[in-house]
């Protein structure tokens, strides 16, 4: 579905990634883990559109999109939910979930979809007419994936889901992805908690100083000794 080949992006003269491939296919959920600095956020933000490669190739269901405006990838069935879960904090809950429709024009789908949404969210069904800003910090973060999601994708892309939440949410933020996924979305998920990504996740990439360092199935790398040590706290 995602074939993402040599690519390398730059900011100024500094290459933040180089050389990257990597690959999603349909019904998987990947997860792209990394220390601070990696470049997960470059490969992401790329992928969507809001970055150009100086190099290599995306191809994202059949049609390279490397270069095309993110609004036209999103209109392709791919989009992403942002780091620091960016949602408009004077609208309500419902304005931001129709927001993240604003390509769609089938009111009755996008209607739909909302009420699966608040299914799959209990927290913002109670919230829905208050205005997001009032939102906790993991109701903010459930809110951007759920708007995300309204854009009914075929390729989800979430950026650090598990960021500042208490525990407890990361497990509920995690278990969530799983079921988007049962739903029929495919998923590539970065993150820094590299044990929550790891347990959801059928394959991982291993970032490092904007190279992929190991890759393979999450399972494997979960046991891996030298995993462990870098990237699980022993
Ligand atoms: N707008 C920018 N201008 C210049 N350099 C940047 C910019 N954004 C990121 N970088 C640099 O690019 C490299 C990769 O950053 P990136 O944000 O992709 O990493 P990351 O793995 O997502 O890290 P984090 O988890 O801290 O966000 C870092 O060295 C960072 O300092």
């Amino acid at each position: 579905m995602l074939d993402v080949s040599g690519i390398s992006v730059y900011y100024g003269n500094i290459a933040a990634v180089k050389d990257l491939s990597l690959q999603v296919e349909q019904g998987e959920i990947v997860t792209l883990i990394g220390s601070n600095g990696a470049g997960k956020s470059t490969t992401l933000r790329t992928i969507s559109g809001l970055l150009k490669p100086r190099s290599g190739n995306i191809v994202f269901d059949g049609r390279k999109i490397e270069g095309m405006p993110a609004h036209d990838i999103v209109r392709l069935g791919l989009a992403q939910s942002p780091e620091g879960r960016r949602i408009f904090p004077r609208m309500s809950v419902a304005e931001n979930l129709d927001l993240g429709a604003y390509l769609r024009n089938d009111k009755e789908g996008i209607a739909e979809d909302q009420e699966r949404m608040l299914e799959l969210f209990p927290r913002l069904r109670e919230r829905i007419a208050q205005k997001a800003g009032t939102l906790s910090g993991g109701e903010q973060q459930m809110l951007a994936v759920a708007r995300a999601l309204m854009a009914r994708p075929k390729l989800l892309l979430l950026d650090e889901p598990s960021m500042g939440l208490a525990p407890v949410l990361v497990d509920v933020i995690f278990a969530t992805i799983k079921r988007i996924r049962e739903a029929g979305t495919t998923v590539l998920v970065v993150e820094q908690n590299a044990r929550a990504a790891l347990s959801v996740a059928d394959r991982a990439y291993v970032l490092e100083s904007g190279s992929i360092k190991l890759s393979g199935e999450a399972r494997a790398l979960r046991n891996d000794p030298e995993i462990a040590k870098a990237y699980l706290g022993g």
